[in-house]
């Protein structure tokens, strides 16, 4: 199958220090994709420049090639914006729009791409709560605002965000690290039910998360990327010792 998503020989600067090498990758369409690897080797690095973040870090370079359905993303007739809206992302602590209701949350990204047709908005805004799995907890308080949610309920606000543009990948970084289990745990069932409609990539420290959720994981160290491959052939039996040593525990 064509990959969805391909990265070829990507290498990232922040001036002149290299927190990304030369990295290769290739991922399928409705796939989860783990990024795993010890803190400061580049997946949060990497994860960014999938949806042309660094364009906006002062001093950082992207190097290399990404492509998404064989364009380029970072060809010059491309505009930034709009590879963020088919590559969506969700950060590690819940950022709802604090001024905004649980309703605007959802739909800002239609209004500023020019949606205003009320009825279109609410199927959207619904379509993408239930998508996220949040829509029976906040059907009766749509206007109330987002920072009135839990933690978890955030966050799966956040993802209802990301979705109603109708990402193609969901860049996921560290999404739980701030969450309870069980908001964790429901994030986690959560994504096997999106990978129906959207490719996951996800940067997660946390390893059993990586075998539970992943297709596949992808080993970073010192900003290479060690080994990819599928999440049961990393975890039980990787060809690199490096690896090996870091999802049995040996450093980390
Ligand atoms: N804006 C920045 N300016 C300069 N250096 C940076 C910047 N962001 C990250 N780095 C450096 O790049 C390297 C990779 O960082 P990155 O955040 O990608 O790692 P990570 O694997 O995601 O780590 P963690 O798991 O702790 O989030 C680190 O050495 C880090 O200090």
């Amino acid at each position: 199958m064509q990959p969805i998503l391909n990265a070829e020989t990507v290498s990232i600067y922040y001036g002149p220090k290299r927190a990304v090498n030369e990295v290769s990758l290739s991922i399928q369409p409705n796939t989860v994709n783990a990024l795993i690897g010890p803190s400061g080797c580049g997946k949060t690095t990497f994860l960014r420049a999938i949806n042309r973040m660094h364009d906006v870090t002062p001093g950082a370079k992207v190097t290399g090639k990404i492509t998404l359905d064989g364009q380029d993303i970072y060809a010059s007739e491309i505009d930034p914006v709009a590879v963020r809206r088919r590559i969506g992302m969700v950060f590690q602590k819940p950022n709802p729009f604090p001024t905004m209701s649980v309703y605007d949350n959802v739909a800002s990204g239609l209004r500023l791409s020019g949606v205003t047709n009320k009825s279109y908005l609410d199927q959207i805004v619904e379509r993408s709560l239930r998508q996220a799995a949040l829509w029976d907890e906040v059907k009766d308080r749509l206007k109330a605002p987002a920072t009135g949610l839990s933690g978890g309920q955030q966050q799966r606000l956040c993802i209802a965000r990301a979705l109603a543009v109708e990402p193609e990948i969901l860049l996921m970084d560290e999404p739980t690290s701030a969450l309870d289990p069980a908001s964790t745990s429901r994030i986690e069932d959560l994504l096997a039910t999106l990978k129906k409609d959207v490719t996951i990539l996800i940067v997660t420290h946390n390893m059993q998360q990586a075998a539970r959720v992943s297709d596949t994981t992808s080993f970073f160290l010192n900003g290479d990327l060690v080994e990819n491959g599928v999440t049961a052939d990393i975890f039980t039996n990787p060809t690199d010792e490096r690896t090996e040593a870091y999802v049995t525990g040996r450093f980390g």
